[in-house]
């Protein structure tokens, strides 16, 4: 049996990635830790394991890290990199925050308005998104699990990144647990309940993310990219736009990338949240608009699944030649 921790488990990712796997055949986790809340039990904060996992949370520890085959680190960037420099090389680590998902520091810096705690260490991440990178991910000690927009976009974009001319426009719409559990302003019940906006409209954090993975394909591409708030708890729609340098065959170009991967869906009609709720899915169409020559691309996934800790779960199994699938089917969780 593999041991594993979870670090940051009073959040939304942490809570989720013990939900998962305390369905996993191959794992136990035997390590539980959060800055606040150490001493309790995780079922005196979250009764839905009592009875089933009533682990005490620890305090962060990096002995307890490195006595574990591996670690989730579902912390805040520069929190997690600070972990990640005291334990990378006695524990394989998947960490769930921003700070190895970029390969260079001034972007990092420059979009996350913070210094990069641990830049020595970005050379030793791979890019943990399992149908891009397999192979990488098998061998690399720091899989840096992508963020949850840009899951969306990056798999909806792969397949036909190398034909895109000119600026991709991506709209995109969250649910609100993308933001975390911590309580932030505008996201209070009634500011979001019954409403909709617009937000970071001058430059998300996931541009250059995007754009660093699509231009393996494409030095060309450049990303407009802007998210919305869903006044619901989770799901990520994204509507993408794009012109082609040539007409091509979109439906046969994503089926034949995604053939070998179980969970990205190519689908025959426009997804909807309903489709991907509580899954590790991706739901793809690609539909191409002869009227006005433009290629539009729908995409859905759960922003705590396959856009958090169900891909983090996906990047274990690569690692330690589990099923992929393990601990992720059937559908881990009924809305
Ligand atoms: N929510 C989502 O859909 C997605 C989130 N992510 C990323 O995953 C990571 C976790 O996200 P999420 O679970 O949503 O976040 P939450 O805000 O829900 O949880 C954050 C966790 O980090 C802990 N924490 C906060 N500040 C510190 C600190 N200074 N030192 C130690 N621990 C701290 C919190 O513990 P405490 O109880 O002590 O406050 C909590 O356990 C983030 O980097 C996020 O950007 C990535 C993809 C999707
Ligand atoms: C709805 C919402 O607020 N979503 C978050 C994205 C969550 C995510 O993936 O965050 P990291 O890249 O920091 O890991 C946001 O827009 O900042």
């Amino acid at each position: 049996m593999l041991e594993v921790g979870i670090v940051g488990i009073t959040g939304f990712t942490g809570l989720e990635l013990l939900k998962l796997l305390i369905n996993h055949k191959g794992v136990k986790v035997s390590y539980i830790a959060s800055r606040s809340e150490t001493g309790r039990k995780v079922s005196d904060i979250y009764p839905l394991f009592e009875g089933v996992y009533d682990n005490v949370i620890e305090p962060i520890s990096v002995d307890r890290m490195a006595s574990l085959d591996a670690v989730f680190l579902a912390l805040p960037h520069t929190v997690s990199a600070s972990v990640v420099k005291d334990i990378y090389d006695k524990v394989r680590i998947i960490d769930l925050s921003a700070d190895f998902r970029l390969s260079s520091v001034d972007e990092y810096e420059k979009w996350y308005k913070v210094k990069h705690p641990a830049k020595d260490l970005l050379r030793n991440a791979v890019y943990g998104l399992v149908e891009l990178n397999r192979q990488q991910i098998k061998a690399s000690r720091i899989v840096a699990n992508p963020g949850c927009y840009a899951t969306s976009v990056i798999l909806a974009l792969a397949p036909v990144a190398s034909y895109i001319n000119d600026i991709v426009i991506v709209d995109s719409k969250s649910g609100v647990s993308g933001a975390g559990r911590a309580a932030k302003d505008g996201l209070q019940f009634c500011e979001v309940n019954e409403n909709f906006k617009a937000y970071s409209i001058t430059g998300h954090r996931h541009i250059p993310e995007m754009e660093e993975q699509l231009r393996r394909y494409n030095n060309d591409i450049t990303v407009e990219f802007i998210p919305h708030l869903l006044p619901l708890q989770r799901g990520i729609l994204s509507t993408i736009y794009a012109s082609l340098k040539e007409r091509a065959n979109v439906e046969e170009l994503y089926k034949d990338f995604y053939k070998n991967d179980f969970f990205v869906r190519v689908v025959d009609e426009p997804p909807t949240l309903n489709n991907v709720r509580g899954t590790n899915f991706c739901d793809i169409y690609p539909y191409y608009d002869e009227r006005v020559g433009k290629l539009v691309v729908i995409s859905v996934i759960d922003n705590l699944i396959k856009g958090a800790s169900g891909q983090a779960i996906q990047n274990l199994n690569v690692i330690f030649n589990f099923d992929e699938k393990e601990g992720l089917m059937p559908y881990p969780y009924y809305p």
